[in-house]
């Protein structure tokens, strides 16, 4: 998918997982987040466009992805363990990873 696309299903897929009540809705959510993580690493930003592969900036963007799929699995790790209350606490996090990558690459 492109990444407005791939972006659209990370906000969707937060808001359903901070809403959800059950191990099972909260993982569903989580695996389609980092589904979306993953397949935006494929992409690159518009800003980024004119940037070789190996650009520090590019680098820099997949990097930022990787810690948002970082921080999804430890999510996914507390849900699992049967605190999706601690769960939702800790995906408090993967808002302050978007906002700083947002402020970089956006
Ligand atoms: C929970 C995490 C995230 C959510 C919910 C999210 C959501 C969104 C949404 C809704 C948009 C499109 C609307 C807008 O421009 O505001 C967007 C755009 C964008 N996001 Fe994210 N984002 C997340 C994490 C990230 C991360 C980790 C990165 C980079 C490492 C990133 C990079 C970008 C870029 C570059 C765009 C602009 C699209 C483009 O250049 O083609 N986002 N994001």
């Amino acid at each position: 998918a492109d990444l407005d696309t791939d972006m659209w299903a990370l906000a969707k897929n937060y808001k359903a997982f901070h809403k959800s009540e059950n191990t099972s809705d909260a993982l569903k959510s989580l695996d389609a987040m980092k589904f979306a993580a993953n397949d935006a690493k494929q992409s690159v930003p518009n800003k980024l466009k004119s940037l070789a592969k190996d650009d520090v900036q590019v680098v820099g963007y997949q990097a930022g992805l990787d810690a948002l799929i970082a921080e999804i699995d430890k999510t996914a790790t507390l849900v699992q363990a049967n605190q999706l209350d601690q769960a939702k606490n800790e995906a408090k996090n993967l808002l302050t990873i978007r906002d700083e990558n947002h402020k970089k690459f956006k």
